[in-house]
């Protein structure tokens, strides 16, 4: 599987989310620069974790206004598997690439800690290697990650099966409605979540549960 990981100014997981990747499909992905106006023929592209442009205006509002992203449209509408994680679902939603909007954690303070998520929805490339309702572990670090979308647009993708991961057992650190951690597009080929699952896929980090998401990616297992 080729997979390109873009970088932004202000990016702090580009490196996390390429070692994870190599280490779990055996091949490194290509590293592109934000002020690129096309992209590589890869299978997936990533939008990384971090803070982006120092998070003014919005996280994610300036990134997601990047020469690069309308590759990363283009892309998207042929099908290429687009994951953006914490900074970069927050991009995916500014540019209108993924519905709903993150605002500020509930509680106002930046969280970082380990959540449990359940897939909810696993007709997708990302979630498919799991079974259904799977709980599992996951670090989040993020003080805009509180998921919002208004009564019609949360009907639509609750009806759609739109809603990929929700922090389960009790686990919300950000008062995202519907414990809501991880929403797809509605063709299932772009996925935005905050926590990040790059950060753990080898014992040395704690545990392996986020290998799960990237061997799906890899089509390396399915679950029954
Ligand atoms: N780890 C991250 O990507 C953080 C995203 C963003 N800067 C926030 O704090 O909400």
């Amino acid at each position: 599987m080729k997979s390109a990981v873009i970088t932004f100014p202000g990016s702090n997981r580009e490196r996390d989310m390429m070692k994870a990747l190599e280490l779990v499909t055996g091949k490194a992905p290509l590293s592109v620069w934000h002020t690129e106006t096309s992209l590589p023929d890869v299978d997936l592209v990533v939008l990384p974790g971090g803070f982006s442009y120092g998070d003014y205006l919005r996280a994610g509002a300036i990134a997601a206004r990047s020469p690069v992203m309308d590759a990363v449209r283009d892309a998207a509408s042929r099908g290429v598997l687009v994951l953006g994680v914490c900074n970069g679902f927050q991009m995916l939603t500014e540019a209108g690439l993924l519905p709903g909007a993150l605002m500020r954690n509930a509680g106002l303070t930046f969280v970082c800690r380990e959540v449990k998520l359940q897939t909810v929805n696993r007709t997708s490339a990302f979630t498919r290697a799991f079974t259904q309702g799977q709980v599992w572990r996951c670090p989040v670090a993020h003080h805009d990650g509180n998921y919002f979308a208004d009564a019609e647009t949360l009907a639509r993708i609750e009806g759609e099966g739109q809603v990929a991961f929700r922090y389960a057992d009790g686990t919300n650190p950000n008062g995202s409605v519907n414990h809501i951690a991880g929403v797809l597009n509605a063709r299932g080929n772009v996925l935005g979540m905050m926590p990040h699952p790059e950060n753990l896929v080898e014992p040395l980090q704690g545990g392996i549960d986020g290998r799960t998401l990237f061997e799906g990616v890899a089509g390396l297992t399915e679950a029954a």
